[in-house]
């Protein structure tokens, strides 16, 4: 199965990083699906010779050749220029998203994202909060799983983006329950895990100190956990946020369960940017991304890093290998 890889925000580096990764020996096949003359004119002006290749169906493409990068074709609404944002383009961005959705529901491509910017695509009138959330919503699943992982550490969320205000109140016992449902099954699938140990971090400071600074750990999440733990389930916490991410927890740790974005995703990121993979659990079909945006600064320069870009397509190709060997 070939990687569908979007590379996002027209005028962020996501264009100039699947041109480099393209340049490339992939043991994967990868095509890209965005505006042929976009990836041209940006080729042109990182100096990269790579050869864009427009691809009717990419159900033909067997192997990747360096320097060769094939693209399904999907047209810009506006011309784009690098580090210049344009809310017109902001349905072009949806448009290689449903069309990398479509190809992936068919089990026709494991999907690979580049960077989106969230903010333009709202000032275009279109509600948009992440991939994750657009993701589960088109493919109707019930609930996804916002997880990124680098070399030692593997972080998933119970909340993914959403004002840090209304977290405590989404954080209800059903959610938790099908959030680490999926966090268990995916770990098990996916990678490796027979019976994952899970450490699942606590809210509040201290996770809430006995209920002196909290009560959701007593009223919300140890409820939710000793019902999971019925199940044979390995799973550890609520544990003090602030002291968890050390080596007495983590060596017999197969992942954290984090409670929001910013609880759990800087350390991760602290720990490996730039190294780092973020994949969505529970979906129909494989989706990788990047751990960083659309660093419009850099976008043209040339001096952007794919070193994520190709951590995500590795993991998506050995997502996809694992799950044909054990059948999955
Ligand atoms: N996968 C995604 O779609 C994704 C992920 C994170 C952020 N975003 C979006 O990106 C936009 C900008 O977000 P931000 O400014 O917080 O984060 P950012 O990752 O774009 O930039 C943060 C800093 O890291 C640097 N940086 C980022 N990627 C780099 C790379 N590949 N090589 C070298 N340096 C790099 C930037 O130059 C900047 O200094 C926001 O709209 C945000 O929502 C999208
Ligand atoms: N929360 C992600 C991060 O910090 O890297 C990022 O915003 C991307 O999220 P989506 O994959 O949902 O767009």
């Amino acid at each position: 199965m070939p990687l569908a890889v979007t590379p996002g925000e027209p005028a962020g580096i996501g264009p100039d990083l699947v041109l480099k990764q393209a340049m490339n020996a992939l043991d994967r096949p990868m095509f890209a699906i965005a505006d042929p003359d976009l990836l041209r004119d940006r080729a042109r002006q990182l100096e990269l010779s790579v050869e864009i290749a427009e691809i009717a169906d990419p159900d033909h493409l067997t192997a990747h050749t360096a320097g060769v990068l094939p693209v399904w074709p999907v047209k810009l609404r506006a011309p784009s220029e690098a580090g210049k944002l344009d809310p017109a383009n902001a349905p072009y961005v949806l448009d290689t998203l449903d069309a990398a959705i479509d190809l992936a529901l068919n089990h026709r491509a494991a999907l690979v994202t580049g960077p989106v910017h969230k903010g333009v695509i709202n000032e275009a009138g279109i509600p948009f909060t992440g991939h994750t959330e657009y993701l589960e919503q088109k493919s109707g699943v019930e609930q996804v799983v916002m997880m990124l992982a680098t070399e030692g550490l593997r972080v998933a969320l119970v909340t993914t983006h959403l004002p840090l205000a209304d977290v405590p109140a989404a954080i209800t016992p059903e959610r938790l329950k099908r959030v680490t449902a999926v966090l268990h099954a995916s770990l098990q699938r996916d990678f490796g895990c027979a019976e994952p140990h899970i450490l699942v971090a606590g809210l509040n400071p201290h996770a809430g100190e006995g209920g002196h600074l909290g009560r959701e750990e007593i009223e919300v999440i140890e409820p939710a956990l000793a019902e999971l733990r019925a199940l044979g389930w390995d799973l550890e916490g609520p544990l003090p946020a602030d002291t968890l991410f050390q080596p007495h927890y983590l060596d017999r740790a197969d992942a954290v369960l984090a409670m929001y974005h910013d609880q759990g995703l800087p350390v991760l990121k602290y720990k490996g940017f730039g190294a780092a993979v973020n994949i969505t659990l529970g979906l129909p079909f494989i989706r990788t991304s990047v751990d960083h945006g659309t660093a419009l600064d850099l976008a043209g320069t040339g001096r952007a890093s794919d070193t994520s870009l190709g951590v995500a397509l590795r993991t998506a190709a050995d997502m996809a290998f694992y799950r044909s060997t054990t059948h999955a």
